[in-house]
């Protein structure tokens, strides 16, 4: 599928929300790429910046996915900047009757605009789209330090996680 700038998972019922603050939460645009995502990605976890054709290969491929994958950002109304982004992916399963399973995964606030309710912001919005694809659960991994900020965005903790790096 040729990737087109409209946004990813346009389909997703992942709409635009715009309740009049700073911040637009909305899906991943193709010219996203020129408003720092990579800058803020960066923050999360090392991650060099990538050509536009990396970009546009791997935006291709999530889009293929429709609404089973959704990366929202948030942009700064004031400057057309990135200053946020997280993701959901639909994993379907054989268990429970052919269940579905939502991933949280990259969730990002730029340093900048941290503790104004971003992120509680975003991962709720990333919940909502699992919720209403009819995930009957939402996971994710993190560090011991955030276990309060996902405690607050509605998570508990359960079992642990293990990991395998190549
Ligand atoms: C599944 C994953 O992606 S795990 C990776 C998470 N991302 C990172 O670690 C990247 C670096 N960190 C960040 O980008 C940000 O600090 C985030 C995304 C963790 C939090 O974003 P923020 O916009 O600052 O969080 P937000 O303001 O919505 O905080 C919501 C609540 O959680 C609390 N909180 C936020 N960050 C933390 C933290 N690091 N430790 C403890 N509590 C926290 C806040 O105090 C707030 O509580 P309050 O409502 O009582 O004031």
């Amino acid at each position: 599928m040729e990737p087109t700038n409209a946004p990813a998972a346009a389909d997703a019922g992942a709409g635009v929300e715009a309740d009049g603050d700073a911040y637009r939460i909305r899906p991943l645009e193709l010219a996203d790429l020129s408003r720092g995502f990579c800058e803020l990605l960066a923050q999360l976890s090392p991650s060099p910046p990538l050509t536009e054709d990396a970009f546009r290969v791997r935006f291709g491929e999530l889009a293929a996915l429709g609404a089973d994958h959704l990366v929202l950002v948030a942009e700064d109304a004031s400057t057309g900047r990135l200053s946020g982004a997280g993701s959901v992916l639909v994993e379907r399963k054989f268990i429970r009757r052919c269940g579905l399973v939502g991933h949280v995964e990259d969730v990002v606030v730029d340093a900048s605009a941290r503790g104004r309710g971003l992120g509680e912001r975003l991962v709720r919005r990333l919940v909502e789209h699992a919720r209403e694809r009819g995930c009957y659960k939402v996971i994710l991994n993190c560090t011991p330090e955030l276990r309060s900020f996902y405690a607050k965005c509605g998570f508990e903790e359960k079992n642990i996680q293990m990991g395998l790096y190549f």
